[in-house]
């Protein structure tokens, strides 16, 4: 089994008197794609944020190929590998998504926000750019500007740049969500692609359990902010706990 990519160790968020992810341990690796569930307030997003930076966490750590990135902002763990789609403040509404794309693919190349430097580095650029626009078949509007696409495209859009930044650690916080049903496939099948990708890791926050049967390599549970299961999604799913949580049966955290 390859080494883990990414290590929350007992990581916690207090708000208050509520602690709304507890102790939460667990290991992350490249080729394995990680689906969170959980019922509502589970602390599904509040994991995420404590991951990627949004949140700072009460205690315990968060570990990216052994660098402690728990006190760092976001923008710093974006910069050692951990991506996560609505990070991308580097979107420029009035630019053309091609633009965006190639800006994107710019900042990764370590130039920064500077002007192109020469002609042959802007070709190369577009090229790169390119192959991201094809990949997520954003072609047919790559001349539009990023404000003008559909909400499908847009979240499209967002999965280019994450793309463009090649990140270690790719983090979808329900994908599709407000999607319509023609876009949804290509959004999904981008993330089975990324999920091909041996050096990948991918976290995925989600509530469809179609896209989470057609998706997942691991599932795990949160409930009242706890770790309750985690394992391959047959054994997951059959869990009478998990059911119970489903269900709604008030079962106490592990
Ligand atoms: N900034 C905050 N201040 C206070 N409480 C918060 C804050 N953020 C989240 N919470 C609380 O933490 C708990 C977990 O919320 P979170 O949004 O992480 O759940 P979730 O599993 O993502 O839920 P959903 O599936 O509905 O999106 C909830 O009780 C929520 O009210």
């Amino acid at each position: 089994m390859s080494k883990p990519s990414l290590i929350t160790q007992d990581l916690t968020i207090r708000f208050g008197g509520h602690v709304a992810v507890n102790a939460v341990s667990c290991d992350f690796r490249p080729g394995e794609l990680t689906v969170i569930v959980g019922p509502n307030g589970a602390g599904k997003t509040t994991y995420f944020n404590l991951i990627s930076g949004q949140l700072r966490a009460t205690s315990g750590r968060v570990l990216k190929d052994g660098t402690d990135l728990t006190k760092m902002a976001p923008s710093t763990r974006a910069h050692h590998g951990v991506g996560r789609a609505f990070q991308l403040t580097n979107l420029f509404p009035e630019l053309s998504v091609l633009e965006n794309i190639r800006l994107a693919v710019q900042a990764r190349s370590g130039d920064g926000w500077r002007i192109f430097r020469s002609a042959r580095s802007l070709t190369e650029l577009t090229a790169r750019a390119e192959r991201y626009l094809e990949a997520t078949k954003l072609q047919g509007v790559a001349h539009q500007a990023a404000s003008e696409l559909s909400h499908g495209d847009q979240r499209k859009l967002e999965v280019a740049l994450l793309m463009a930044m090649e990140p270690d650690i790719y983090m979808f916080d329900e994908p599709t969500a407000g999607m319509s049903l023609d876009h949804a496939p290509d959004v999904l099948e981008l993330i089975a692609e990324i999920k091909h990708d041996t050096s990948k890791t991918v976290l995925l926050v989600e509530h469809k359990m179609d896209v989470v049967r057609a998706l997942a390599d691991r599932i795990i549970v949160l409930h009242n902010g706890t770790l309750l299961a985690d394992g391959n999604p047959e054994e997951v799913m059959s869990s009478q706990l998990v059911k119970d949580v489903y269900l709604g049966k008030g079962v106490e955290p592990a």
